[in-house]
Order: C-alpha cells, then structure tokens, then sequence
C-alpha cells in the first residue's frame, strides 16, 4: 500500500484504498505490522481501518534530494524524514521506502500540527462527546480545525505567528512550540528503534525549510543518537531553492541532518508521465490470446 497524498479530512478516503492522485513505487507502505491498529480484526478487515500514511510525495522527495545532495543511490538511505508544514508528519526510511510513517487511518494521527492534535487517548472523544453534549462530528471537527498548535497557543496555527508571539512574552506560544517539537522528538526516538539506528534526520515542509529555531529546538538534547547541528548552517538554511537540499549537521556528527526543499510539482509532473507512460505501454502490449497481426 501507498503513501498517499490525498486531503482527507474524515477517514472517507481511506476507506477507498486505492483512491485516485499520484502515488510513488518506491514509496510501499505495506499492510503488515506497522499499518495495524489493534482492533477485532474482523472489523478492520470489514471497513478496511489500516493505517494508510499520507503526504507520500513529501517524503519521497525528501528521501532523493538526500541521496541526490550525498550522492547515494535512493535504495540506500535509511532515515527519519519530517515532513513539517500545516499537516505534519514523520517517516521511517528504510532502503529509501517508507516502512513507517506517523498518520494513519485519516492525517489526524501523529505529530501536532498547525490546527490537529495528532496522537490522543481515543476514550477523550467520547468523554468530550458526552460532557459537551456534543456529536463525534463535532469532536472531529475539533480534533482536526480547533487543536494543535492553535488549539494549544489559542493565539495562531502559524509558526512564525507563535515564535514572534514567544518573543512577547506568550507564554501559551512558547508552550504550545515545546509540545509540538516534543512529539517531532518523541517520534524520532521511536522510529530509531523501528529501524535500528538512522543515517540521517531529513527536514521538509514549511516549518521544516525555513524555521532554523524549530529545527534546533527539535534537536536540542539529541547528540545522544549522533543528531547534532551546525549552528551557523541551521541558521543561515531558510531559503532553499525549491528542489534544493542542504547539510545543517556538524561535521563529523554520526548522523546527517539535512533540509530539502521539496519540488513538489515536479515530482507530481514526474510521476504523471510516468504513469501514462506505463498506460501507454500497457495499452499498446498485445492482451494473451488476442495476438496482434
Ligand atoms: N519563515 C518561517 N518560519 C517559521 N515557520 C514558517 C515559515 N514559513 C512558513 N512557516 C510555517 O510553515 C507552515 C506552512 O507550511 P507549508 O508546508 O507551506 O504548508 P502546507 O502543509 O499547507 O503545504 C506555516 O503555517 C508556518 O507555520
Ligand atoms: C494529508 C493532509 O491532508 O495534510 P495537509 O494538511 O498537509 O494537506
Ligand atoms: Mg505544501
């Protein structure tokens, strides 16, 4: 199964397993451990609840403008990658395909992101359901347009709102920041775990390219796994030419920290020709029995 980089808000989409938009071959996210919730099975298997993974196109470009700026070959890299934007999550790379990744069923799992809460005690959605008097509609709609770093701050979604908030003296924004690189941190521990120690730590995404405060932050207390920046590269990586990737680790640090900004569009071009190519190709290879003349 497929990173998949449709918007869905409702867990609607991810029920259609193998619903439209540009999805990347090397980018497998099998059914298998890793993509199973713990439910009766019967269940899951009736209304296909797995977890699906999304913003496949981020971390796959993630992945090859690493191995691009380090010259290595994609089905080497084994990496953490942070796609960090409005939506938020984080991959586990194993030879350049992603073995794990931080959204599930629906993009509410994960990371805290700019109005999601991501990871929660599934029980807080009926008790909330219940003390408010309020449908699971509702909840979810909290869960996903009123929570995050907005619904933490009560100020902005927004980033650069936040950290210039915190320099006021906010002490909501900076709380809110604490807790949302907490989780980026927490993940990172987690996927070491899942792949055995990582080569490299890749940040993407809005928060991910131009945030250098959010990246040190992210890797402050890391140096025990090897992640450890440079503070003058960090500092001076925050407008990266699109499709462009740069190092902001100490040299000599055991593992690479690097930013890529993601061409997006034309991986999605990319991906489009290749995909009619194949239709094409398929289209014009004589079916078995019919023969061609
Ligand atoms: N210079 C910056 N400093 C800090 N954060 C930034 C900066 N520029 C963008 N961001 C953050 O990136 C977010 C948007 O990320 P982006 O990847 O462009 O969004 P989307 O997920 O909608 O594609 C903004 O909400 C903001 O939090
Ligand atoms: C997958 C998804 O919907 O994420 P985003 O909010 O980044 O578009
Ligand atoms: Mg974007």
């Amino acid at each position: 199964m497929f990173i998949r980089d449709q918007r869905c808000a409702d867990g609607a989409g991810a029920r259609d397993a193998h619903g439209g938009g540009v999805r990347d071959g090397v980018f497998l996210y099998d059914a298998g451990v890793p993509a199973t919730y713990a439910l009766p099975q019967d269940l899951a298997a009736q209304y296909r609840i797995r977890r699906y993974g999304f913003h496949g196109i981020a971390h796959a470009s993630l992945v090859h403008g690493y191995a691009t700026q380090t010259g290595r070959s994609v089905d080497t890299v084994r990496a953490i990658t942070l796609h960090l934007g409005n939506g938020c999550s984080a991959a586990a790379i194993q030879g350049g395909r992603s073995v794990d990744t931080s959204m599930g069923f629906t993009p509410l799992e994960g990371l805290v992101m700019g109005t999601r809460s991501g990871d929660l005690d599934p029980a807080i959605v009926g008790y909330l359901s219940r003390r408010e008097r309020a449908s699971v509609e509702q909840i979810e709609q909290w869960l996903n347009e009123r929570s995050g770093l907005l619904g933490l701050s009560g100020l902005s979604h927004d980033v650069r709102d936040l950290l210039a908030a915190e320099q006021r003296g906010e002490a909501r924004a900076g709380f809110a920041l604490e807790v949302f690189c907490y989780r980026v941190r927490k993940y990172i521990g987690a996927y070491l775990a899942v792949l055995g120690g990582a080569d490299a730590v890749v940040f993407g995404g809005g928060i991910g390219e131009h945030s250098a405060e959010i990246r040190a932050r992210v890797c402050d207390g890391m140096a025990w796994c090897g992640l450890v920046l440079d503070r003058d590269l960090n500092d001076k990586t925050v407008a990266l030419a699109s499709g462009s990737a740069a190092r902001i680790s100490r040299d000599g640090a055991k593992a690479d920290t690097y930013v890529v900004a993601a061409d997006e569009e034309t991986w999605i071009a990319r991906e489009t020709v290749r995909c009619l190519c194949e239709a094409n190709h398929h289209h014009d290879t004589p079916k078995p029995g019919k023969g061609a003349i």
